[in-house]
């Protein structure tokens, strides 16, 4: 197990553990292959396979440029490496660096929708890998090469972009240099300097070191103010030992021979070595307001806090992403490798490079729009100190960066296809990615900056203890665990957690103090229902979903998490005799379903069995209001078996019923009905109806039924391949939220910060 340094982790730091369990959860790995055409029926077979892929095989051996068109080849990029510098961690080989390779691949997946694959290949010598990969040209639109140590990355790189005519991109060395770049023209901007004056120092001088150095040479940085160190200390003019000619290209003439020599008045440092490398006394010697990127991953070469303690006028960043100002090539290849694919560039040229420079640096001098404020967690971020560069779930990077990449390569002739609606071109771009991550991100921050104490209802489970253990690791608040102590510390004992670790409170419903104010609340609650004290009392003793509400109703504490141990409808009866729901609303459950890209908010999944009209309207409300709070501007469906009408029936009434009661409510968001399904979420079926007022596909569903919510939720996620988060409860007058049952740890911190989240400010 790797020894890290607990005291320095940042807020939103992992487990080991976690980190093993994530790897290691459902499918191994984090990818998977689907196909993209139906592969059902005898013909689908003869079109896919033989006789009919004949046919995209001759016109693709006429005319090679028809593989875009057939093949998976336009979306494809490999991502190849050889696992001898994997981050900062050193040469630990091929298939050690697979987890790394597959995490590249998911993030091209998720932040610009190309398809990727990782390949590993276990070889240290130069040639043998560039014959293995120079013949995979036909498979692939790119070639992302990844952690290979310098030198050999360069030999490598610069032979296959000779071998091959699809884009060949060293993401360490071009990646990180393109993002590098961009942070510190913004914090030369921000302090006062100039590109020609400044001195700089990097400690590094492999893949990602030479090219940030050759980049911004390139840029006019002055090569007589740049000094580069390695291992042996400063490279200087005449030194022998552990050179190579890219190092040489480098030599300072200078009489410092030691880090700490050539970082004494040093404006800004560039960290692309190990954890660790600068000490405070290096950082101390720094001229003022000094720019320091530590960039070496997972841990940087000094961390924020570190800087902090020693000075107060730096400008920061780091590789990772739990701090601010992250400087890691996520924010460059996925974006880069989208315009590259879409105008079929042959390579990925200087143009196409300095253009993304320009495009990353100027996002982040740009105000930040409304709509993208939940990707910078409910700030309104400003260019500054804090914020020298774009976040990587920022959603205009989709729309900016591969605009100007593949309006560099038009311009300099290595596209082998012309956009010419530019305009056009961002606007799918930006229909490509949906915002639910950055509004996931946002939330777990905004709880971050306010934490709430969240009872944990049924903390005697193991998977509780473990969802309050995140809870608390990753700074949302406290984690106050209701159950029976012995017990809570058996199980805790059994999963090796420690509950003295702060953020952890163990409640004791035994020998509470509040035992008496909470029966006495819940009985003024129940005694017109039929309730004698000694009921009330019993429901507080014994269980613990009127514990923790009450707790909730009575302000010792922000929010609860309950479910695993007792159905939703049952725990949801538990809470409802305690908490009532908000004046004006009403109660319900929303999932959302996240498929392919795109999420949909499903109404109600929780609560109303058979919802008269008046109720499917008040759920689209509720549902409305939920998905605008998380960023989704609503188009509500309200879903049948029919569409406007047809084929009429008694069931569909209701539902139409509900679209008039809207209309006279005035609502002041899209919605439209009855419809069915495929009319809701496939465009080409709504423009069958050119008079529906959803302006697009919907993304909130009211469902006609609890049955039909619950069946298609289902169904969702155990054939469709969804992730279904939820039902999330809405419209009670606290925040309580209810996990399915046997709901895993994950899950159940989900709902915690979702809780916490609902309990506001
Ligand atoms: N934030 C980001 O986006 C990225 C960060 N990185 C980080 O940069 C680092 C280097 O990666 P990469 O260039 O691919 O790897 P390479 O193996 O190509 O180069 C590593 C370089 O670091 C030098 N080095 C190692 N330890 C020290 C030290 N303690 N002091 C001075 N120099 C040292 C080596 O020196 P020598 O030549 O003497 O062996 C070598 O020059 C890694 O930590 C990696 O995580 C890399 C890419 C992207
Ligand atoms: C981020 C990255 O690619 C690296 O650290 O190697
Ligand atoms: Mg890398």
């Amino acid at each position: 197990m790797p020894d890290i340094d607990k005291k320095n982790r940042p807020a939103t730091s992992v487990t080991d553990q976690e980190a093993l369990d994530f790897h290691a959860m459902g499918r191994p790995g984090k990818l998977e292959i689907n196909p993209t055409k139906p592969m059902a029926t005898q013909r689908d077979l003869s079109l896919a396979y033989s006789p009919g892929v004949a046919v995209p095989v001759k016109a693709i051996a006429a005319d090679p440029q028809t593989a875009y068109d057939y093949t998976a080849r336009g979306n494809m990029v490999a991502v190849i490496s050889n696992g001898t510098a994997i981050l900062g961690l050193g040469n630990l080989g091929a298939l050690a660096s697979k987890p790394v390779m597959e995490g590249k691949a998911v993030l091209f997946k998720r932040f610009a929708d190309v398809d990727s694959i990782d390949l590993e290949i276990d070889t240290e010598n130069v040639d043998e890998f560039i014959n293995c990969v120079r013949f995979l040209g036909p498979s692939f639109g790119g070639i992302n090469l990844e952690d290979i140590k310098a030198p050999d990355c360069f030999v490598i790189e610069s032979r296959l972009r000779e071998l091959m005519d699809i884009p060949v991109f060293h993401d360490d060395q071009h990646g990180t240099a393109i993002i590098a770049a961009a942070g510190l023209i913004n914090a030369l901007e921000l302090t006062g300097r100039d590109l020609k004056t400044t001195k700089l120092i990097c400690n590094g001088a492999g893949a990602a070191a030479i090219a940030c150095v050759e980049l911004i040479k390139a840029m006019g940085f002055a090569p007589e103010n740049i000094i580069l160190c390695d291992t042996k200390g400063v490279i200087y003019q005449g030194r022998t030992e552990g050179m190579n000619q890219w190092k040489s290209a480098h030599a300072a003439k200078t009489d410092a021979r030691t880090l700490e020599e050539a970082m004494k008045g040093a404006d800004v440092i560039f960290g692309l070595s190990q954890k660790g490398a600068f000490s405070a006394k290096m950082i101390r010697s720094m001229a003022d307001r000094p720019i320091i990127f530590a960039m070496a991953n997972p841990d940087p070469e000094i961390t924020p806090e570190e800087v902090a303690r020693i000075r107060d006028d730096a400008i920061m960043a780091t590789g990772r992403s739990d701090y601010p100002n992250q400087v890691n090539n996520v924010l460059g290849f996925p974006y880069i490798f989208r315009g590259a694919l879409d105008v079929r560039a042959s390579t990925i040229n200087d143009a196409m490079k300095i253009a993304a420079v320009k495009a990353l640096a100027n996002l982040a001098r740009e105000d930040v729009p409304d709509d993208v404020v939940a990707a910078y967690q409910g700030n309104r971020p400003r260019f500054g100190a804090q914020y020298i560069i774009p976040v990587p779930f920022d959603p205009r990077l989709i729309s900016a960066i591969p605009v100007a990449v593949a309006q560099a390569a038009i311009e300099s002739g290595v596209a082998r296809k012309v956009i010419t609606d530019m305009a056009g071109y961002a606007r799918e771009l930006s229909a490509r990615r949906d915002p639910i991550a950055s509004t996931l991100a946002s939330l777990y921050e905004r709880v971050r900056r306010r934490p709430k104490r969240i009872v944990f209802a049924e903390a005697e489970e193991e998977q509780v203890l473990r969802a309050a253990l995140s809870y608390a690791n990753q700074q949302l608040g406290t984690a106050l665990l209701l159950g029976r102590e012995d017990l809570i510390r058996a199980t805790a004992e059994r999963a090796g957690i420690d509950l003295n670790r702060p953020g952890l409170e163990i409640v004791n419903a035994r020998i509470s103090t509040r035992v008496e104010a909470y029966i006495d609340y819940l009985y003024a609650r129940l005694q017109r229902k039929g309730y004698l004290h000694r009921d009330a009392q019993r429901l507080i003793h014994n269980d613990r979903n009127h514990f923790a509400a009450s707790m909730v109703a009575l302000g010792d504490a922000d929010g609860m998490v309950t479910g695993i141990t007792r159905n939703y409808s049952t725990a949801l009866e538990d809470v409802r005799r305690c908490i009532d729901e908000k004046p004006g609303h009403r109660v319900i459950g929303v999932s959302l379903a996240l498929c392919r890209g795109r999420t949909v908010f499903v109404a109600d999944t929780a609560v109303h069995d058979m919802p008269s009209a008046e109720e499917l309207a008040d759920i689209a409300e509720e549902a409305a209001g939920l998905a605008r709070r998380m960023g989704y501007p609503p188009r509500v469906a309200l879903l049948a078996y029919s569409t406007f009408g047809h084929p009429s029936g008694e069931r569909s009434e209701r539902v139409r019923e509900a679209v008039k009661i809207l209309d006279r409510r005035r609502v002041d968001f899209e919605y439209d009905g009855e419809m069915a399904a495929d009319v809701a979420l496939n465009r080409k079926v709504m423009e069958q109806y050119p008079f529906c007022r959803l302006s697009g596909p919907a993304n909130v569903l009211v469902m006609p039924a609890f049955h039909s919510a619950s069946i298609s939720t289902k169904m969702l996620q155990e054939l469709g391949g969804s992730t279904v988060i939820g039902p999330i409860l809405v419209g009670l007058d606290k925040a309580v939220q209810i996990t399915s049952m046997g709901a895993k740890d994950s899950d159940i911190v989900n709902m915690a910060a979702i809780a916490a989240y609902g309990a506001g400010s």
